[in-house]
Parts: structure tokens; C-alpha cells; sequence
């Protein structure tokens, strides 16, 4: 039975509605009918809220509860005077593993997030995950456009920053799985930061740009100043896309905004979708590996980066962001907003590397070079990196042979000779 809502309404109609109402609820069968309705209804709205609850299914991932909650809690504890509490997103992936681990040691609170997705070896995710958890670091499972999920994370701890480096890497992925890059470099970005700006209070935001941003720039060294506006690929176009997006964020919102262009960054605990991983896989299996040669034969270059310098151009960017200066999505000022080179300064052509692993691994590689495919690849990559410098310090210290040694040492203590084998 459907009653008005106006009261006055109600009262107008006759005295004989009264009797019937009266009549039809003293009845026995009706009011069954009326009990079974209000089961009915009591069921739907129960089955309604756990569907709502289980909002986190449609990711495929599971968050949510007391125990998860104290693990988040406790994570994010800071440990040092003045530290922060950071929120690491892509936090099993090679570089989040890294600055996570670096963040703890020094004191900071950490909480990691991660979706775990395939898009290389997850196993390899998991190991890192577990070194985190080592080191008493909790990484949640779960995709950034989970909206909910980021917005309970907030909840429980108030991140004092964020240092976004969950996204879909690679160049040349992009032409086989477009939407990937759209997913995670731009819905996701997007939801990371809706949620920033309704944190009270906002976080400052770090996050990881790419040096794919230059795209056909010829003018050598890369300057933050440079053009931007020629992409040679899709997933330098989202990120390029990326760093137009935080400015909104930071113009509207007031949120500390910090991009970092990271160029090509390599390591122990690696990528290994990356040349300089998959090169060694195959130089140690015996396989052939393919090394792309530009226009007339030019070599191509990149001003690879080692880990451990981009953890402290990351940590540098973190020390030195001014606070987000508005609150509960509303500016209160002008704030930050920045963008860094984070590289080596000495490119190397991609031959060179393989030297480097032939003489490390002593091993002679079965080379099959070819033209570079129209597959978003640019020529060479070099950084300028004073703006860092001059902003935070940032100093590399490590040269690609040192680097590869290190990073050889690693995968022959991880994956072994043999075990090279068996990896994806
Ligand atoms: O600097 C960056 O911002 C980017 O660095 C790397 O991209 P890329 O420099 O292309 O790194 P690799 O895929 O390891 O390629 C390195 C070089 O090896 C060459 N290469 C790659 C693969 C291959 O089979 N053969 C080959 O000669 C590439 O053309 C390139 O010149 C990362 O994969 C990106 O996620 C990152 O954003």
C-alpha cells in the first residue's frame, strides 16, 4: 500500500479510507501477505549491501575488514621525527619496490598497492611483495580505479603523500593492448587523484612520468622545457597526457604535484620486459636476441638509469614537495607543481649494452639486427638533468657497467644459469 507523503493530503480523504485500512490490516491473510513482503523486502536489501561490500570483486582482489585494516594501520605508522606516511602505489613493481623498501629503512610509514596484473611474470611480483613484507611493509591488493578502495585507504591512514608509480609500462605494448594504457595511465591516474583532492588533508602527489614523453625531439640534451608535444607512442601519449592532468588537479584543487621522467630505468629486481633483462635471458638460454638499428644504420641510445640513483631522485622529490594546499576538494592557494628529469646523462647506443652482458655473463650472444620497427621506439634518449640537481641534489652515481653488473649478480642469484629456462 502506497501512503502520501504530504500529511495534509492524507488527512483530506474520507473517514471511510480510515475503515478500510482498518479492515484490510485486521485481516489474517493480508497480514501474512504484508510479513512475507517485509522479509522480501529485508533479504533485498541485505543481498543489496553485500554486493555493495564486495564492490572490490569486480577488481578481483580482496580488501577490506578489521585484520586488513590493522595492516594498513600499522604499515603507515611513521618511525622518525618529522617522517612521512606514504601511500606507494604500483608498490610490487620494480621501481615502487625499491622506493618502498628505501622509504621504510629511513623511518617513513608505507603502505603499498598493487593489482598484481600479468602483464609480466606476477611471480616476480610476489617475490618482491614478500621482501616488502620483510620489512613489515603491507601491500594491499588492489587496482587504482577502485575507487572505493583507495577512499577506505584514506580512511584509515592519513597519507602525508603519494608516490604514484602504478601504470602500464612499456612502448611497445601499446600497439597490442591500447586500452591497458588508457586503463591504468588514465582512468587510474584520474581516480588516484579524485581521491587526493577529497582527502582531508590532501596529500602531496609524486608520481611517474616517462622520458618516452620527447618523442620525435631532436634537441639533445632533454630539457624539462623541451617540446612534448610529438608522442611516438600511445603510452607516451597517455603520459604525456598524464602530466596535463595533474596540472588540472594542481590549478584547480591545490595538490602538490610532482612528475618525474624517468629514463629507462634498470636493476636487480627488474623488468623483464625490459632489452637489457630479456637480452640476458636469452644470451644465457642460447636464443637469438633482435637489436633494432635506426636510419642509416645509426645505433640506438638510451640514457639507461640505475635504480638506486632514480630511488634517490624519488625520496629527493618526496623531501623536497611543499604540502598540498587545499582540503576536502577545495583550494586554499596556489601549490606546487614541478616536473624532473630523472636521468643519467651519458646515453649508451643498445650494442654497447650487449657488450656489456656478453662480457658479464661470458657468454657471446646470437645477434640479429634489424631496422627499427614503426613500433613508437624514438632514437636515442638523453637527460638534462640540473632542474633536479638544483632542486634536491640529484646526483647519479652509477654507470651502466657497474649497474649491469650488479643487476647480473642479481639474476643469477634469482633465476640461477639453468633457471633462465623456465622463466616466461
Ligand atoms: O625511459 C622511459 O621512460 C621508458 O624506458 C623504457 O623504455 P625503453 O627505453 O624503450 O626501454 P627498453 O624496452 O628496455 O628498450 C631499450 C632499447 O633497446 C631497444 N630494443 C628493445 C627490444 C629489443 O628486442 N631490441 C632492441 O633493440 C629499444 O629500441 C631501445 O632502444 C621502459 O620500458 C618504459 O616503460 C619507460 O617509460
Amino acid at each position: 500500500m502506497f501512503l502520501p507523503s504530504t500529511p495534509g493530503k492524507f488527512k483530506d480523504k474520507s473517514n471511510g479510507m480510515h475503515r478500510q485500512f482498518y479492515r484490510c490490516f485486521a485481516s489474517t491473510s493480508t497480514m501474512f501477505l504484508w510479513a512475507l513482503f517485509l522479509v522480501a523486502l529485508t533479504a533485498a536489501y541485505l543481498s543489496f549491501q553485500s554486493f555493495v561490500d564486495s564492490g572490490s570483486r569486480y577488481f578481483s582482489t580482496a580488501w577490506g575488514g578489521i585484520q586488513w585494516e590493522k595492516q594498513v594501520r600499522a604499515s603507515a605508522q611513521i618511525h622518525r621525527h618529522n617522517g612521512f606516511s606514504v601511500l606507494v602505489t604500483g608498490a610490487a613493481g620494480f621501481v615502487g619496490s625499491h622506493v618502498s623498501l628505501a622509504l621504510k629503512k629511513r623511518g617513513d610509514g608505507v603502505v603499498g598497492l598493487d593489482n598484481f596484473n600479468n602483464y609480466y611474470d606476477p611471480s616476480l611480483k610476489r617475490d618482491r611483495k614478500k621482501l616488502l613484507n620483510s620489512q613489515n611493509i603491507f601491500v594491499v591488493e588492489g587496482d587504482i580505479n577502485d575507487a572505493r578502495m583507495l577512499a577506505k585507504l584514506f580512511e584509515i591512514a592519513p597519507f602525508t603523500h603519494v608516490m604514484h608509480l602504478a601504470a602500464q609500462a612499456g612502448v611497445r605494448y601499446a600497439m597490442e593492448n591500447p586500452q591497458s594504457y588508457v586503463h591504468s595511465n588514465i582512468a587510474g591516474l584520474v581516480n588516484v587523484l579524485e581521491t587526493c583532492k577529497n582527502a582531508n588533508p590532501q596529500p602531496a602527489i609524486v608520481w611517474a612520468s616517462s622520458s618516452s614523453v620527447y618523442g620525435l625531439n631532436e634537441k639533445a640534451p632533454f630539457s624539462e622545457s623541451d617540446r612534448t608535444d610529438r608522442p611516438a607512442s600511445l603510452y607516451a601519449a597517455t603520459k604525456k597526457a598524464g602530466e596535463e592532468i595533474t596540472h588540472t588537479y594542481n590549478h584547480i584543487y591545490g595538490l602538490s604535484i610532482t612528475g618525474l621522467r624517468f629514463f629507462t630505468v634498470y636493476g636487480p629486481w627488474g623488468r623483464p620486459d625490459m632489452a637489457y633483462f630479456s637480452f640476458t635471458r636469452n644470451i644465457l638460454q642460447g636464443k637469438p636476441i633482435t637489436i633494432y638499428r635506426g636510419k642509416n644504420h645509426v645505433e640506438l641510445a638510451r640514457d639507461f638509469t640505475y635504480i638506486d640513483d632514480i630511488v634517490k631522485g624519488c625520496l629527493g622529490s618526496l623531501d623536497s614537495a611543499k604540502k598540498s594546499t587545499g582540503s576536502g576538494g577545495k583550494k586554499r592557494g596556489p601549490a606546487q607543481y614541478r616536473i624532473f628529469n630523472l636521468g643519467n646523462t651519458s646515453p649508451v647506443t643498445v650494442p654497447m649494452m650487449v657488450g656489456i652482458l656478453e662480457k658479464q655473463l661470458k657468454v657471446k650472444a646470437k645477434k640479429h639486427v634489424i631496422e627499427m620497427p614503426g613500433n613508437g621506439d624514438v632514437p636515442f634518449t638523453h637527460a638534462n638533468i640540473s632542474s633536479a640537481r638544483r632542486e634536491f641534489g640529484y646526483r647519479p652515481t652509477t654507470d651502466l657497467q657497474s649497474g649491469l653488473r650488479k643487476f647480473v649478480k642479481w639474476y643469477l642469484s634469482y633465476y640461477g644459469y639453468d633457471h633462465g629456462k623456465s622463466v616466461k
